[in-house]
């Protein structure tokens, strides 16, 4: 079963996936972007917001995850993938840029993807306010500096793109606290594998 938690930038991605990893030893844990040795490089290069052009930017990204679903997914599809972010973070923030068309994100992400997707995102969502208390606790990197209402329509796109990619998505309210957020997914997580098995 492969998954991925979503969320713009501070939701709580990385605490769940933590909290996840004690519930689920073998799990492969990763992450887009830099799950794999290119990745981080491209990672470093792509988080310095140097880039004069978005769609390098966003080619970047499906570079990255190219080699992600080649070492690390694909590999492991008979095991419990656990990441943070997929392909549904990548057509979310590229549809705010909206200089790509919805068939080429589409298109461009089976391509890099060859077609495996999570079977289920989990949107941790954020307030406004909460939002810009964890943002101001903070040191930003590049594109966290693009400020708090960008975020929010981000959070708004992540919605849309998995729609756009065919990616069942379930929202988590990410304002509550770790473990009650923890206890929400792993109940989905078993009732999946239920109706699954
Ligand atoms: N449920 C929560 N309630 C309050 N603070 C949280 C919660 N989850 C995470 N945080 C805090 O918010 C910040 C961002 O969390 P993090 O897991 O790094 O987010 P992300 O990986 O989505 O950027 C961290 O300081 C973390 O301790
Ligand atoms: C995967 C992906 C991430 N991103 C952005 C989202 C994040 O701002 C950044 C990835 O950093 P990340 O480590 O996920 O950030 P955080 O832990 O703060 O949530 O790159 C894109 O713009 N496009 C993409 O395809």
């Amino acid at each position: 079963m492969y998954i991925a938690i979503e969320g713009i930038d501070t939701a709580g991605k990385s605490t769940q996936i933590e909290a996840l990893k004690k519930h689920f030893p073998d799990a492969v844990i990763t992450k887009e972007p830099g799950g794999t040795t290119i990745g981080q490089e491209i990672r470093k290069l792509v988080l310095s917001a140097k880039t004069q052009s978005k769609r390098a930017e966003f080619l970047l990204f499906l570079a990255d995850r190219a080699e992600h679903i080649k070492e690390v997914i694909e590999p492991n599809l008979h095991k419990m993938i656990i990441s943070d972010r997929s392909a549904v973070s990548g057509v979310a923030y590229a549809l705010t840029q909206g200089n790509i068309s919805k068939k080429d994100l589409i298109s461009l992400n089976d391509f890099a993807t060859k077609k495996i997707y999570p079977q289920t995102i989990y949107l941790l969502r954020l307030t406004k306010q909460e939002l810009e208390h964890r943002l101001s606790q903070k040191e930003l990197d590049g594109i966290e500096l693009r400020g708090s209402e960008y975020l929010l329509e981000i959070q708004e796109s992540i919605k849309e793109a998995s729609l756009l990619l065919g990616v069942p998505l379930i929202e988590i309210d990410a304002t509550k606290n770790r473990d009650e957020i923890t206890k929400e997914i792993l109940n989905n997580i078993k009732n999946e594998t239920m109706l699954k098995g």
